[in-house]
């Protein structure tokens, strides 16, 4: 399968690696030089029965080199302009209309819609459809992106495909360098590429496609006729980017509707402003609000105080409901939208949901819907439903999930979805391992609700057979969010101790760290994020040395799980650990909540679950 044009710079890379492991916070990946390194090397010669470690590895490391490069270019683009790149790069692969066969299912949303992406795919594998998923961002592996029946694809399919559309797309490529749509796509947009030519290739019947970010600009907004677009639940994400109010959200996130072609969403909460409002913030709606708005805030900007109270008041007045905004966008597009209202009562008592958490039955309801979509598609006709300027939000028309759409293999679909690392309990001898990569307020609040239902029923079972349980907190928070409002979420957790850490698995052996550079790269997020968010949980919890500083995940859990746990080990047995309280050595049983980030969960979920891709 290997025997595509591919190339083997591993050796080097190791070399490059080596180098980075002695210093373990802060490290510099020499990112230059690597890059001129692996374009060389692109160029040269075929490698037929490569081990597929080594092939699978020289693939992400270009995809970390040469592609990335790509990105500040692309960032002179206008945004509208990314979506018909996507479509160039397409055509030079050959692909020049929405394939037959491949049924499309397009997903945004700001919290759920991997979820959602995760329940359609197993509902429809229950059906016996052969699925692809495309999801962002990975937690260990790039891999983890392209899912066929489920599973991330192997490291030999990866490596295989990559090459194949790395070539393709190097041998179209044309002089002009700063014109993108004659070079190369960046990292994000060619791994979506690369999903679709999988999906085509491996001739899966639906291939489902969760947004990276917004939707309208997206590089997964390519899309002519997607069999059905889906909008998950909408909160604040990525403000600087779509903006601050939630209207703005909805705007980019129902971009990805496309006229004649089926939407559901499902009900829509109307959020206050975010209480940062900021003067200068750009309305995409193109209304006549957002005009008088900069011109106002022209006139104001020497009065901050003033300036922020008012632009508050006009952010709030002037506010339209979310589920607003996704139906003018359909009637814009011409496209038929639905509600899925989340499952009643009596239908939810008869699912018990693969993920976990009371948010998600919404996201249920939504890929129920979704699905039964695709499975009657062959005989629907959607125009009479096509959204109306007549029409009012409460005329959307309702898919209400009843107890016939639970047939059985929907349920199984259901039961047996595995989202890894979202609401993930692991049991170990003495240790409960509780796993959410929520890293925004909405998401973090969903996870201390489950994690004080799911703990609490265990906490009660133990302490009945007179166990002494504790509970200790492993938490990181990436760049640009904001810690105090994740962290707020969890006061109410009752933690004996809290821990902080970088995404970094270990200060002497880095694993994967080309799946995961740019974290690699930062020194702010390495040593000073995990420092600044401790002092922000001491002076919350108001409550002296209860919150420890760690350089690396290994260090924090071999602290947290001291004498317990022999899957984790101190990768430099050197480290000196700090002492752990007395009390925490004589409880009985830990449980253990890591959260905060999918990049300081994706390495956890590995120490304790190795081979959980396969
Ligand atoms: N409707 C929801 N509201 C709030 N939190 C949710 C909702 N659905 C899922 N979550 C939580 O959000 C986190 C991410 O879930 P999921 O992967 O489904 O979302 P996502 O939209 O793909 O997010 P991201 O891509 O940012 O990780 C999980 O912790 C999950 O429990």
């Amino acid at each position: 399968m290997l025997s595509r044009r591919c190339v083997s710079f591993s050796t080097k890379i190791s070399t490059v690696l080596a180098c980075t492991q002695t210093t373990p916070l802060g490290d510099q990946f020499p990112r230059k030089q690597t890059f001129q390194m692996a374009s060389n090397l692109a160029q040269r010669a075929e490698v037929a029965g490569m081990d597929p470690d080594t092939a699978y590895n020289d693939a992400v490391a270009m995809l970390h080199t040469s592609l990335r490069s790509g990105e500040s270019l692309l960032k002179i683009r206008r945004d509208a302009e990314k979506v018909r790149m996507m479509r160039t790069f397409l055509r030079r692969l050959g692909l020049y209309d929405d394939p037959k066969g491949l049924d499309i299912i397009h997903i945004s949303g700001t919290k759920g819609k991997g979820s959602t992406c995760a329940f359609c795919d197993s509902i429809l594998r229950h059906h016996g459809y052969k699925t692809g998923m495309f999801s962002s961002p990975h937690m260990n592996e790039t891999r983890e992106r392209i899912r066929i029946n489920g599973k991330p694809i192997s490291k030999e399919m990866f490596a295989h495909y990559f090459w194949e559309v790395y070539t393709k797309l190097k041998q179209t490529k044309t002089r002009d360098a700063l014109n993108m749509e004659g070079g190369m796509p960046a990292y994000f947009n060619f791994t979506v590429i690369m999903a679709f030519y999988v999906f085509i290739e491996e001739k899966v019947n639906v291939g489902i496609f969760e947004v990276g970010i917004g939707g309208e600009f997206d590089g997964t907004n390519f899309f002519l006729r997607p069999a059905v677009c889906g909008v998950a639940s909408l909160g604040y994400d990525h403000l600087t980017i779509l903006g601050e109010t939630l209207d703005q959200i909805a705007w980019h996130k129902a971009g990805i509707f496309k006229t004649g072609c089926p939407a559901v969403t499902m009900e829509q909460e109307d959020f206050p402003p975010q209480p940062k409002y900021h003067v200068f913030s750009r309305s995409p709606t193109g209304s006549i609000f957002s005009r008088v708005w900069s011109l106002l805030s022209k006139v104001l900007w020497p009065y901050p105080t003033l300036s922020a109270w008012f632009f508050r008041l006009w952010g709030w007045f002037s506010r339209r409901h979310p589920m607003q905004v996704l139906l003018d966008r359909a009637v814009n597009k011409k496209c038929p939208l639905y509600l899925a209202p989340s499952i009643s009562e009596d239908v939810l008592q008869r699912v018990k949901l693969g993920i976990s958490g009371k948010k998600q039955y919404n996201n249920a309801a939504l890929a129920i819907q979704i699905c039964k979509i695709i499975r009657n598609r062959a005989e629907s006709d959607f125009s009479c439903d096509v959204a109306t300027k007549r029409m009012k939000v409460a005329d959307i028309p309702r898919l209400d999930t009843s107890l016939e759409d639970l047939d059985p293999a929907t349920v199984k679909g259901l039961e047996t979805c595995y989202w890894p690392g979202r609401t993930e309990i692991i049991h170990h001898e003495g240790i409960t391992y509780y796993l959410d990569g929520a890293h925004t307020g909405e998401s973090i609040e969903n996870c201390a609700h489950w994690f004080k239902e799911e703990a609490g029923r265990e906490r009660s079972d133990l302490e009945r057979k007179n166990g002494k349980v504790i509970r200790m907190l492993v938490f990181n928070v990436t760049k640009n969010r904001n810690p105090a409002n994740l962290l707020g979420h969890l006061t109410s957790c009752e933690f004996d101790e809290a821990t902080f850490t970088p995404n970094l698995m270990s200060t002497v052996h880095h694993a994967n760290i080309m799946d995961h550079y740019d974290s690699a790269l930062n020194k702010k997020e390495l040593a000073e994020v995990p420092i600044e968010n401790s002092k922000i949980w001491s002076a919350m919890v108001d409550r002296e040395g209860s919150s420890h500083v760690f350089p690396c995940i290994l260090q924090a859990l071999s602290w947290v799980t001291q004498g317990r746990e022999p899957l984790v080990k101190v990768a430099d047995p050197t480290a000196m650990l700090p002492d752990i309280p007395l009390y925490c050595l004589e409880a009985t049983h830990i449980q253990v909540l890591v959260t905060g980030s999918l990049l300081l969960v994706g390495p956890v979920l590995g120490i304790l679950k190795p081979g959980f891709n396969d």
